[in-house]
């Protein structure tokens, strides 16, 4: 029987098969053979329904044999041969006997009987793909089909498994032009094309959880051949359903057939990774659909279409097409030669790309890395505040701590890292490591510390009177300048004629038809007082520079044009002393341009007016410019607040007590209020304006000596009134625990000093200290003695100040002086009761002084006291030997005295010639025959020396002694 003849009585029987190829069992093959043997086919003569063709060839002769045989063995035979193929590739498995039949004769020749049909077999197709659609969907094979279980026709599996091996190599470019590549679902699940076969799959494109999905691996079984098969026959249905359909629809199933030839790519290992993390069930739930139509575009398209796609990917629709590589090469690593040189510079900015990548790692590592570098970067600037411990300091330096121990170790200096060190000796260690330092104190001295007005103010201020600072060079007038403006003689009452503390004084200056009030403060020109000058910048709104006509531009005016800077104030030039014959205006005018004063008349900014302050001349114009200074700054305060300012100057009154001078600042002061400066708590007893005159208020601007502090504040420090008393005593208190602790730290520091940072000279025992107490009138004289005292050389002798403090010398301070074997220094201040017959009791030295200069020169001089004296050699005499005269083993050298004598026992020095022949001491002397002690010039004598004899004549006799002197601080410098 034929093939097709074979197939009706299968349907006829419900045996499902597809072709002659299919898989039967024993039973159904039973039941067909015997209903073969009633089916009319079977009755008739076998005849060749074909002419032989010249490929037959050779089969014409064993036709005969075969026609007798055919009916009997065509089934056995046919099980036999479907038994061998399972091993087999699908393409030879899907031949069956019948096709092989038509390529080889031999099996035709076998002893069983084969019918001659097989020559037939290439127009089958056709009516193999009709039953192959029209059987019932076969349900999806739980495990990877074996051939065996279904042989595809051999045409149709020709057309269908060559694309699905090619498809690897035809899918690239489909997939890298399309950015809906992302949403591929799998079609290598033929079995389910009906499950949802939307065209519209490609919709998840745009989502991005669905791209995971793409980058799954096919699985091995999505590749079966019958999986193919069963897709391609659902696939065609699909396309007959839709071809009717519109353009849109086709564009749908292009992006699917795109999606289609994705899954089929082989996974790479990133991929299966991904999809283990992100596969999803449903996702795989979709992939049918597409397989199916992909499968059916796979079978339309030949495989040069495909690689025009791919040449049309990379050439007109570039834009797109890199897009897409961008995303599509980031989830699947096609082994596509091709596609992958064309998509190779793409992969760049994908590595780029954040994420946990490897790429990404390495950039974070990088820049951890880069981080750590940072952070090992020394700095080059230190500022230190305070001393600090090693471990601080190799924190601040970025060093181990072993560094910092080294150098200190390298300078004698023996610490643990616990150790603290004052600001000096860390400052030597950071040099050393090539850092700079700066000290906090020195950074902000000049500037203006706080801002005295706040937000609540800005509604209610009123203009304040200037406040001005008078600042120069020593002796170039500044307070006879003031004294001129205030029309008093400050100057002359003066101790040593030098102002050594700041003064606030008001004037009033007629302006505009009214009286315009300025405040002055009256700095010292001392190079000493440089600490409380900057003070004085600091509370002032404008700076008068006072230059000397005759002096020109000096060290402390360039210090004083420094401040005013640093204070951001501006700068008045008073050109002093033009009423003297050497005033040279020009040249001062000059010097100050060189230091970026240019005058206004040589087109500068800077305010210079020619004043004789000793005769009063220019002075008008002067205060006028200061008005109209202070007009242009547009000065202004709140003064309906509670007082806010700065201590000028505070000292102890033997009869008043504590007495601060207060520069208001903000707000007014009261008689009454309570106010804290610094750490001092006070109540307003009383106030003194500097004409001393008594006054229940004080203004913005306005300088005033405040009765009723519990203390004296430092100069320098900012008050503030307290509405509530309590909070201002517990803010005192808070304030002075804290003092008391730095002062602690000051007072060890004091004593690392010298334990520390002089230690090497110590252990060599060339370590002097001169102790000191020093008490003075007010705080500002105390600065000044204790920036003059660091000033002195103490490189052999320290100085050790044990205490500083304003007030008079108590006998406290001398028990403290004899416990410690200093000594008290007094400024300006006075002895208490029975301090004096203490001290005379315990033998302490007070030494008074009211000038400066005198008290620095005995502390010098008790310094230089304190040096180790210096032996030098005293020339004593010289003589001539004129004889020798041999005495038993020895020789005495008869001699003739030069100069000066010869001084039995004292040092000689013998020369002959340049050669000096012996240097010793000259053990006898003798005039005559009697020994002498010395003899004088002009005489003759007998020198005779225990270790020397080799005398001759002409020989010279230098005669010296060793003495101590005295060493300056200058020389041991
Ligand atoms: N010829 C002349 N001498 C003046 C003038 N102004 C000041 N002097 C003198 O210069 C000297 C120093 O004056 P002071 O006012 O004490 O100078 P100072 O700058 O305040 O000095 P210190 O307080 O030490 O900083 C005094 O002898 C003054 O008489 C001036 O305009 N002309």
């Amino acid at each position: 029987m034929e093939n097709k003849d074979i197939l009706a009585v299968c349907d006829q029987l419900n045996i499902a098969v597809k072709n002659h190829s299919s898989t039967i069992t024993e039973e159904e093959a039973a039941k067909i053979r015997s209903a073969a043997k009633n089916h009319p086919s079977s009755q008739k003569p076998n005849q060749p329904n074909r002419k032989p063709t010249a490929k037959d060839g050779n089969a014409r002769k064993p036709r005969p044999i075969s026609k007798p045989v055919k009916q009997d063995r065509p089934k056995k035979q046919q099980i036999l041969e479907l038994r061998k193929q399972p091993s087999k590739p699908p393409e030879t498995l899907a031949s069956p006997p019948s096709v092989s039949t038509a390529d080889a004769p031999e099996p035709l020749q076998a002893p069983k009987p084969v019918r001659p049909e097989p020559t037939r077999a290439p127009e089958r197709p056709a009516a193999v793909e009709k039953p192959a659609i029209k059987p019932p969907p076969v349900a999806p094979a739980p495990k990877p089909a074996s051939p065996t279980l279904s042989p595809p026709a051999p045409k149709a599996e020709k057309v269908l498994t060559k694309p699905a091996t090619q498809v690897p190599e035809m899918v690239k470019p489909q997939l890298l032009s399309k950015p809906t590549l992302n949403t591929p679902p799998k079609p290598t699940r033929p079995e389910e094309p009906k499950v949802s076969p939307k065209p519209s799959a490609a919709a998840p494109v745009v989502e991005p959880p669905a791209k995971p999905v793409v980058t799954e691996p096919p699985r091995p079984r999505l590749i079966r051949p019958i999986s193919i098969t069963k897709a391609k026959q659902q696939a065609e249905k699909e396309l007959e359903a839709s071809t009717a359909k519109s353009d849109g629809g086709d564009a749908a199933k292009d992006n699917n057939d795109t999606t289609e030839l994705l899954v089929l790519k082989p996974p790479t290992s990133r991929q299966k990774k991904d999809k283990r993390s992100n596969k999803s069930d449903d996702q795989l739930e979709d992939r049918p659909t597409k397989a199916s139509k992909a499968s059916l575009k796979q079978k339309r398209r030949t495989q040069k279409e495909m690689e025009e796609d791919e040449d049309d990917l990379f050439g007109a629709d570039g834009a797109n097409s890199q897009a897409a590589v961008d995303v599509s090469q980031s989830l699947v690593r096609p082994p596509k030669p091709k596609s992958m040189k064309q998509s190779k510079p793409t992969t760049v900015p994908i590595n780029r790309s954040p994420g946990p990548s490897k790429g990404g790692n390495r950039r974070q590592r990088n820049r951890y890395r880069q981080q750590q570098e940072v952070e090992v970067e020394r700095p080059t600037l230190l500022t230190l505040t305070s001393e600090l411990t090693v471990q601080a300091l190799a924190a601040e330096l970025v060093v181990p701590e072993t560094e910092v121990i080294k150098i200190l170790f390298m300078k004698g200096i023996a610490a643990n890292i616990n150790q603290v060190l004052d600001i000096e000796t860390a400052t030597m260690v950071a040099e050393e490591l090539d850092c700079e330092v700066e000290t906090q104190e020195e950074e902000s001295e000049a500037r203006k510390v706080s801002e005295m007005l706040d937000v609540e103010d800005l509604e209610k201020l009123q203009a304040r009177p200037p406040v001005v600072t008078i600042m120069g060079h020593v002796d170039h007038g500044k307070t006879t300048l003031l004294d001129a403006i205030r029309e008093t003689k400050v100057a002359q009452g003066e101790a040593g004629g030098i102002t050594q503390h700041i003064g606030a004084y008001h004037v009033d200056l007629p302006h505009e038809d009214g009286i315009q009030q300025v405040v002055f403060l009256d700095t010292p020109g001392h190079e000493a007082f440089t600490a409380m000058r900057a003070r004085g910048t600091r509370v002032t709104d404008i700076a008068i520079l006072v230059v000397a006509a005759d002096d020109g531009v000096r060290p402390q005016t360039l210090e004083a044009i420094s401040h005013a800077r640093a204070a951001e104030v501006p700068i008045i030039v008073a050109i002093n002393k033009i009423d003297k014959e050497g005033a040279q205006l020009d040249r001062v005018r000059q010097e100050l341009s060189e230091h970026n004063l240019v005058p206004e008349d040589w087109g500068g900014e800077t305010v210079m007016v020619p004043v004789s302050a000793l005769k009063g001349e220019n002075l008008d114009t002067l205060l006028e410019m200061v008005l109209l200074v202070a007009e242009v700054e547009d000065l202004q305060a709140n003064p309906d607040r509670p007082a806010k300012g700065t201590v000028i100057e505070a000292h102890l009154d033997k009869a008043k007590g504590p007495v601060a001078s207060l520069l208001v600042q903000n707000g007014t002061l009261r008689v009454g209020d309570v106010l804290v400066a610094g750490s001092v708590f006070g109540k307003v007893r009383a106030m003194v304006d500097d004409r001393g005159a008594r006054v229940e208020t004080a203004s913005p601007s306005f300088a005033v000596e405040v009765l009723g502090m519990s203390e004296v504040p430092a100069a320098g420090e900012e008050f503030e009134v307290f509405v509530d008393e309590k909070e201002a005593r517990s803010q005192a208190g808070q304030r002075t625990d804290q003092q008391r602790h730095t002062r602690l730290q000051q007072a060890m520091a004091s004593r690392r000093v010298s334990l520390n940072a002089l230690s090497e000279q110590a252990r060599e025992g060339e370590l002097k200290e001169l102790n000191l107490i020093i008490k003075a009138d007010v705080q500002g004289s105390l600065e000044a003695l204790l920036g003059s005292l660091a000033q002195l050389p103490q490189n052999e002798v320290q100085v050790r100040v044990l205490l500083s403090a304003p007030g008079e010398i108590s006998e406290t301070d001398v028990d403290l002086a004899s416990a410690s074997g200093a000594v008290i220094i007094g400024f300006n201040t006075s002895l208490a009761s029975g301090a004096r017959q203490a001290a005379d009791q315990a033998g302490v030295d007070i030494r008074e002084y009211d000038i400066i200069y005198k008290l620095l020169e005995d502390i010098e001089g008790a310094m230089e006291g304190l040096l180790e004296p210096e032996f030098v050699e005293e020339d004593l005499g010289e003589a001539e030997v004129r004889a020798v005269f041999p005495v038993g083993r020895g020789a005495i050298a008869g001699c003739y005295i030069q100069s000066g004598k010869l001084v039995r026992n004292c040092r000689i020095r013998i020369q002959r010639g340049n050669d000096v022949v012996f240097e010793g001491i000259l053990d006898s002397l003798k005039r005559m025959k009697d020994d002498v002690r010395e003899v004088n010039s002009g005489y003759e004598c007998g020198v005779g020396v225990d270790n020397f004899s080799g005398w001759t004549e002409g020989d010279r006799i230098e005669a010296y002694q060793m003495v101590t002197k005295r060493r300056t601080l200058s020389a041991a410098t």
